[in-house]
């Protein structure tokens, strides 16, 4: 070792977005590092970063999130946090991740994954299935809502931003019947009072990476990289190298109606996937499994699968 591990004196800065599911994320980081290290709580120092993406959350502009495209807009901010070394790592739900890290940073550590599965959250029902017809739904995501509407059609979807607690009083106020949110962000925040049903991954597939924390390093930190490579969880690795490799070969972001789950049994992948027109009239999904090694292959060639399939114009707004 050239270097020596942080201290109080000089703790590694963990950098996050200030929501509070980032900061239990950055927090269970900074546990899983205490604990591998047998470090001191002060040897990190956890340091917000305020993003792009969360103004544009704040202000509501759905409309901006499409025009300026979700690629990075979480984590632009951070990244360059990183790059001027105010932070020496940054810890991300990999969900908002795009496939590619500007030169310089690398994203190879990620934690043992959560609960994959979408939530349904609702006062009076208890399924997708059990909402009466023409019922109002709320959910920004495009995928949850191409997905809906490519089962249900006379659902009326409107637009729901906000953190649990503002979802959870728009639905009292009969604003909606349901919204969705991710089972992973609801246990980390260990939320009380939620009235969630976990929805199978064969009627509302996940997103690609969804439940998964990665922690992002500068390529030259050899001390980050030992580190992280200490808590690395090399399942959720595999499994997310072949689902981000479907998103890669689709040229794919978070605000694309694009669907991924890679499980593992013994040496073998198998990787679901599913691609939706955005207004849901459309669904092509299929399944490839081989080698876990060959996991990134495999992303590609579902991917081709399904894009030689649809038309051209399949991916474009309406
Ligand atoms: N796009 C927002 C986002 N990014 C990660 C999570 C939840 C945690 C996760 O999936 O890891 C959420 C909120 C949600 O979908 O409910």
């Amino acid at each position: 070792m050239t270097y020596a591990l942080p201290t109080p004196d000089a703790p590694l800065n963990i950098g996050t977005r200030g929501s509070p599911l980032a900061l239990a994320q950055a927090h269970e980081t900074r546990r899983r590092l205490m604990d591998a290290f047998d470090l001191p709580e002060a040897a990190f120092e956890i340091v917000v970063i305020h993003t792009t993406g969360d103004d544009r959350a704040m202000i509501d502009a759905d409309r901006a999130l499409k025009e300026i495209g979700n690629k990075g807009l979480f984590t632009k901010e951070i990244e360059e946090a990183m790059l001027d070394g105010r932070i020496d790592i940054a810890v991300h739900s990999m969900k908002d991740m795009p496939v590619e890290q500007p030169e310089g940073l690398l994203l190879e550590c990620y934690l043992p994954r959560e609960d994959t599965r979408d939530a349904f959250v609702s006062i009076n029902y208890r399924s997708i299935a059990d909402l009466p017809e023409g019922a109002v739904v709320g959910t920004s995501s495009l995928r949850r809502k191409a997905q809906l509407l490519n089962t249900r059609p006379d659902l009326d979807i409107v637009e729901f931003r906000g953190n649990v607690q503002t979802r959870l009083r728009k639905l009292e106020e009969g604003v909606a019947e349901a919204t969705f949110l991710a089972m992973a962000g609801l246990n980390r925040l260990a939320i009380e009072g939620v009235p969630k049903t976990a929805i199978p991954t064969d009627v509302m597939l996940n997103a690609v990476a969804q439940g998964a924390i990665g922690i992002e390093r500068r390529a030259d930190d050899a001390r980050a990289k030992d580190m992280l490579d200490a808590i690395h969880d090399a399942e959720t690795g595999q499994r997310l190298a072949a689902e981000r490799s479907f998103l890669g070969a689709l040229d794919g972001s978070c605000e694309t109606p694009i669907a991924a789950l890679a499980t593992l049994e013994g040496d073998t992948l198998t990787l679901r996937g599913e691609i939706l027109r955005t207004d849901g009239s459309e669904s092509e999904a299929g399944e490839i499994s081989g080698q876990i090694a060959d996991g990134k292959k495999l992303g590609r060639e579902l991917a081709q699968q399904l894009l030689s399939r649809v038309d051209d114009d399949f991916f474009d707004w309406k």
